[in-house]
Parts: C-alpha cells; sequence; structure tokens
C-alpha cells in the first residue's frame, strides 16, 4: 500500500530567537517565533506524515496551549510522529521539501537537513530531498517577515 501526504508551515521571524530548519541552527540575525523552537520545515515534514496516515495534524498531537512543547526540539517531535507511522507498519518512500525564504541562505545547510530529516524518518538520506526558493522578494517571505516550507511524503506498506 502507498499513502501520500503534504504540509505547509509559516513562522515568523522574531528578534531574540533562534533560526532552526531542518534541524540545523542557522547563524542569523532573526530568529524564528513558535510555541516550540519553530523548526517550520521539519513541521512541515511532521504534517506530510500525520497526513499520510489521516492523523490530523502536529497542532492536534503537540497543541500549542500545552507548557510541555514550549521551546519543544521539533527533531524530538518528528521522531514521535514517525514512531507513530513506525507502530502501524509504515517505512518511507520518499520526502520532497521546499523552503521558501528570501534569507538566510538555505544552500550552505542542505546536506545536514537531509541527513536530520532521513535520521529522525529511520531512512537513507537519499530518500529525502530538500530543495529552496526566494519568492523574488514578493510577498511575506520576500519582505523577509517569515519563512514557509512544504513537504510531500510517500510513506509505503506491506499488505
Ligand atoms: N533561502 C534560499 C533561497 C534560495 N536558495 C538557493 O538559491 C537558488 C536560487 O533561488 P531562486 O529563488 O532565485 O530561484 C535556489 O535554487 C536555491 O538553491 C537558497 O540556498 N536559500
Ligand atoms: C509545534 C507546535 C507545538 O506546540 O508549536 P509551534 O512552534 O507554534 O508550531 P506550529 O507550526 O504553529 O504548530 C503546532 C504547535 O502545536
Amino acid at each position: 500500500m502507498i499513502r501520500v501526504g503534504q504540509g505547509f508551515d509559516v513562522h515568523a521571524f522574531a528578534e531574540g530567537r533562534k533560526c532552526i530548519i531542518g534541524g540545523v541552527d542557522i547563524p542569523f540575525e532573526k530568529g524564528l517565533l513558535g510555541h516550540s523552537d519553530a523548526d517550520v520545515l521539519l513541521h512541515a515534514v511532521a504534517d506530510a506524515v500525520l497526513g499520510a496516515m489521516g492523523l490530523g495534524d502536529i497542532g492536534k498531537h503537540f497543541p500549542d496551549t500545552d507548557p510541555a512543547f514550549k521551546d519543544a526540539d521539533s527533531m524530538k517531535l518528528l521522531e514521535h510522529v514517525w514512531g507513530l507511522a513506525r507502530e502501524r507498519g509504515y517505512s518511507l518512500g520518499n520526502a520532497d521539501c521546499t523552503v521558501i525564504a528570501q534569507r538566510p541562505k538555505m544552500a550552505p545547510h542542505i546536506e545536514s537537513m537531509v541527513a536530520n530529516i532521513a535520521r529522525a524518518l529511520g531512512a537513507e538520506p537519499s530518500q529525502v530531498n530538500v530543495k529552496a526558493t526566494t519568492s523574488e522578494k514578493l510577498g511575506f517571505t520576500g519582505r523577509e517577515e517569515g519563512i514557509a516550507a512544504m513537504a510531500t511524503v510517500c510513506l509505503t506498506k506491506l499488505p
């Protein structure tokens, strides 16, 4: 059986916060605002995995009203989501992701992001692809007010 899921997330920039994307702490003049560590890419991947299983979204599994998730490490959240997939007998087929950010530059960090996502999903780096694009200075990402990320995953399960 094959199941496909998609995820989309946005986090606003804020002063005095870390800029953690795909599990990589990227040196930048501002960071991302959220209840957790605001890792916009890992949240999109987690939502894609949950979507593929028909299990809702990360807001349902990790409510932003729960102090337990204050400044939570999103690698841990994604690992928890992948535990739900493993329990149900799923393996990763592949994941394809896009980060939409005017700045900072993702290219130097893509390999580490891929390695982090692959590790969390019990997969090989060759099964994970991370892309980045600016939005040509258009919209909230172009004005550097925040970052968006999208992910699509394909899960497989033997019958
Ligand atoms: N935050 C970003 C945005 C883009 N990149 C890389 O630059 C390439 C060109 O981006 P365009 O938006 O002009 O198409 C893109 O393909 C990415 O490889 C990046 O590293 N970080
Ligand atoms: C991840 C959670 C965890 O509390 O908090 P945020 O960092 O605010 O992230 P968001 O993408 O808004 O999703 C759901 C939240 O519940």
